[in-house]
């Protein structure tokens, strides 16, 4: 199926971020780019605010952020309310946060994994249903 996917992060995940990018589009989804638009060094709130008001606002069905560990924009997402942002570095782990986590951004750390991981994982990622149920009952206790 496809989907509307935003995708953003900072500097050290830029690169990644263009090849994810033209991953997603080879697999037929449409593509939100909320930067950087270079790898010159940005501040990641600044492109990830934008990325998590769309998902909330439901302009796009998930989001990929790329940063340098992954922490920094995770942090950040999960200021969101409606965001349930997932740092992953394995493709399992990317399967369980959508299968239990109803994760609905992925974040990934560009320079501790492989591109081909981080391939693996958005892929992953997005095919991946949640399982509800028990699973459901946790995610719905998760906001304070
Ligand atoms: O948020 C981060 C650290 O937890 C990200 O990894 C950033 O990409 C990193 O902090 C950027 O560091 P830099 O020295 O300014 O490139």
């Amino acid at each position: 199926m496809a989907l509307t996917i935003a995708v953003g992060g900072d500097h050290a995940g830029y690169a990644y971020k263009q090849n994810i990018i033209n991953l997603l589009q080879q697999l037929g989804h449409t593509v939100q780019d909320f930067g950087p638009n270079s790898s010159a060094s940005v501040d990641y709130p600044d492109h990830v605010h934008p990325l998590a008001k769309a998902i909330t606002n439901k302009e796009a069905d998930f989001g990929i952020l790329i940063c340098g560990s992954g922490n920094g924009v995770a942090i950040t997402a999960n200021k969101h309310p409606q965001v349930r942002a997932a740092l992953c570095w394995l493709p399992e782990l990317a399967q369980l946060a959508r299968s239990h986590n109803n994760a609905n951004v992925l974040c990934i750390p560009a320079r501790f994994i492989s591109e081909e991981t981080a391939h693996e994982m958005v892929q992953e990622f997005l095919i991946t249903l949640f399982e509800g149920g028990r699973h459901q009952t946790r995610v719905s206790k998760m906001t304070c």
